[in-house]
């Protein structure tokens, strides 16, 4: 692939000042021809932007620094040349301790990277943007080992210039700037503005291939956007990020304030420090998708050994895995539940409480099987966090009824619910642990998890250091029958961060979103928060609450399409309750919008308007989102414990659909004359 022509004239532009940098690389005057023409050519990088910090004593080997610094467009790069070495071996895993590689000084270019971290810390910048190399002078080599990058003199330029651009010249100026003022045993040699008359003393052969520079400035160019987020963080996040747990810890904050960044930073962080095999898991089916792809953006040469997925779909992967079969049918389930409320329910004393079978439905689901509970004498005395009705014993013993009648219809028709597939999974992780193990395990929503499980993926990592990570926030919770991380016999007692500040919602937006819940105690996995009140800090940016007033539905939609066609397809979703879906796509898709289900959206940018339930959208975000018929949801407390809940549960989903929205967020509802 040859480049165009602005990285054309970048490569040549560093090849005239390239002989200027290899003059005044032998002021370093003990190196050997290798590695003068390596530091000459990260000197050529300082007419283009970069800044180099070169230790005092190199080329000693006996220096107790570092070789060198480089600060440019690609982040920080701590970089160790070698001389007289050759690159270890491709099956050698050069762990950082490892005696047979102590010479290499592995450990030391790990201790100043660490050392560099801590410093570019206190701009917020995050571990992902440095870089330790290690520079074979006389091979050509290019691997990552754990978190180093192993390179040969022809391939360095080309790598450094093909990184994804992280900083902006103003970023450079700052980071370099803080690391000068730090690492103070340091040359920093630097080609002068202008190109000085072309120097006597010239290097044997040219310093690097100007094609290869040319097609790395092409890669650098073409390779996925990487966001301000991806390099600078709040400090509370990067102390998250970079924090060093002797057992599981979690991180909460209400909707937008960077929980997930915080998780994708921290994925990357372990995976350079271990080698071992990292889970990031949800619930929400689609949201890995997303998360997989920012990843890869934001930390392109983290190994691949970082696994996105949904926590039902790694369940049924690992039972097959382990060739135990279930047969799956959420629909037949379903059936088979409404039978048995038919059956044993429906003229139960049951229906004094709440006479729709599904409220019982989610009270067998989530409370009873979600908490893998086996004997109703358990069950008797469970407090039921997040349920507001309270169960006499003979409420207990009509639901307990309930659920032997449809666990005995389910099993005579030989299907499995998701509570099946996670109570196996559980159970086979205890009989036989997961191998090759998993290092770490980071939940995110895990509001939404039943408590089996979040004991399955407790099971995988234990309280090992830095090993389970629970993300999120039980205030967009909008699953019923919550419970305490000690009933999984979790504690994070001292290992708990909060974040507080939302980088997402304009600000009208965050209010109109957190005065819906604001009267809302709510479970946070922990404790009950007797109200709905956060303290949250907004990030400033402008955008607006829009309510539509209908005169009826049909002027409802119209006004609907018209406020989509203004906001423009590209950056819109359209959020509602799941059988109004089918309704939306023919709508939109009448008015001549392509549509994007969110079961088929994976972040990547599209001219389609994005649709799908407020479950689904749960994650996610975008620039603008329409909520039709919104105040449907919205359902006054009511009379009863049970439509109380409800209501709650509503507002929850509500405000979950409302907080998707950056910049612009379209209410739509019908006022009746
Ligand atoms: N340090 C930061 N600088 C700039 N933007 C940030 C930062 N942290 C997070 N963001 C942005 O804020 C938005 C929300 O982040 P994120 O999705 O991680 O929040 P969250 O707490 O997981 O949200 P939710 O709970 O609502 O799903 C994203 O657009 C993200 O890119």
């Amino acid at each position: 692939m040859a480049g165009g022509r602005r990285e054309r004239e970048y490569a040549m532009a560093l090849q005239r000042r390239s002989r200027e940098a290899y003059a005044l690389a032998g002021r370093f005057e003990a190196a050997t021809e290798a590695e003068r023409k390596v530091v000459g050519q990260l000197i050529t990088l300082t007419g283009a932007g970069w800044r180099l910090l070169v230790d005092h004593a190199w080329p000693a080997t006996m220096s107790a620094n570092v070789d060198m610094i480089l600060v440019g467009p690609g982040g920080v790069f701590v970089i160790d040349v070698k001389r007289g070495w050759e690159p270890p071996s491709a099956a050698d895993d050069l762990p950082p301790a490892d005696s047979e590689h102590r010479d290499l000084g592995v450990a030391k270019l790990l201790d100043t990277t660490r050392a560099a971290e801590r410093e570019v810390a206190s701009l917020g910048m995050a571990p992902i943007a440095l870089r330790p190399v290690m520079v074979f002078a006389e091979h050509s080599v290019d691997r990552v080992v754990g978190r180093l990058r192993l390179l040969g003199a022809p391939e360095i330029l080309p790598v450094l210039v093909g990184e994804p651009q992280r900083l902006t010249p103003r970023m450079v100026r700052a980071v370099a700037d803080l690391l000068e003022e730090t690492f103070t045993a340091y040359d920093t040699p630097s080609l002068a503005e202008t190109p000085a008359r072309t120097p006597s003393e010239e290097p044997d052969g040219a310093l690097f291939d100007v094609e290869d520079v040319e097609r790395a400035a092409m890669r650098s160019a073409l390779s996925a956007p990487i966001e301000q987020w991806m390099t600078f963080l709040h400090h509370d996040q990067v102390s998250v990020v970079r924090r060093d747990w002797n057992g599981p810890a979690r991180v909460g904050g209400p909707a937008g304030t960077g929980k997930t960044v915080v998780g994708l930073h921290r994925a990357a962080h372990l995976a350079q420090r271990t080698t071992g095999r990292i889970l990031y898991v949800t619930f929400v089916k689609t949201l890995p998708r997303v998360q997989e792809r920012l990843f890869q953006s934001m930390a392109p040469s983290v190994p691949a050994r970082v696994e996105f997925t949904g926590l039902h779909s790694w369940a049924q992967r690992f039972l097959g895995e382990r060739d135990v079969r279930l047969n799956v049918r959420p629909e037949a389930a379903e059936t088979a539940f409404s039978r048995a409320w038919l059956r044993v329910g429906r003229h139960s004393l049951l229906t004094e409480l709440d006479p729709s079978d599904r409220y019982w439905r989610d009270e067998v689901s989530h409370v009873i099987k979600g908490r893998g509970l086996t004997s109703l004498a358990e069950y008797r005395v469970i407090p039921r966090h997040g349920r507001r009705t309270a169960l006499q014993s003979q409420h207990r013993e009509a639901v307990w009824r309930l659920y032997e009648e449809y666990e005995r219809l389910r099993i005579a028709q030989g299907v499995h619910d998701f509570n099946d597939l996670l109570m196996t999974a559980l159970r086979e992780v205890e009989r036989e642990p997961v191998d090759p193990p998993y290092t770490a395990v980071i939940v995110d929503e895990v509001q939404d998890l039943t408590l089996v499980g979040v004991r399955l993926l407790y099971a995988l990592v234990g309280d090992a250091p830095n090993g389970l990570l629970l993300i999120g926030d039980g205030q967009q919770s909008v699953y019923p029958g919550g419970f305490r991380l000690a009933d999984a016999g979790i504690s994070v007692m001292g290992r708990a961060a909060v974040l507080r500040t939302n980088y997402r919602n304009a600000a009208p937006i965050l209010d109109t979103a957190l005065r819906l819940v604001s009267g809302d105690p709510f479970d946070d996995l922990e404790e009950s928060s007797p109200n709905g009140h956060r303290d949250v800090e907004l990030t400033y940016h402008e955008g607006r609450v829009v309510v539509a007033q209908a005169a009826d539905a049909a002027d409802h939609d119209r006004r609907l399409v018209e406020a989509l066609s203004e906001a423009g397809p590209a950056g819109s979703a359209v959020l509602c309750v799941s059988n109004r879906v089918g309704h939306y796509h023919r709508l939109l898709t009448a008015a001549g919008f392509s549509v994007l289900n969110l079961e088929d959206y994976d972040g990547n940018p599209t001219d389609a308007v994005k649709l799908g339930t407020y479950h689904r959208a749960k994650g996610l975000e975008f620039k603008n989102v329409f909520l039709p018929h919104h105040d449907t949801l919205h359902m006054a407390n009511g009379h009863t414990p049970v439509d109380r809940e409800r209501a709650e549960l509503a507002r929850r989903l509500l405000y979950v659909g409302m907080t998707r929205a950056r910049d612009h967020l379209w209410l739509g509802t019908v006022v009746r004359s």
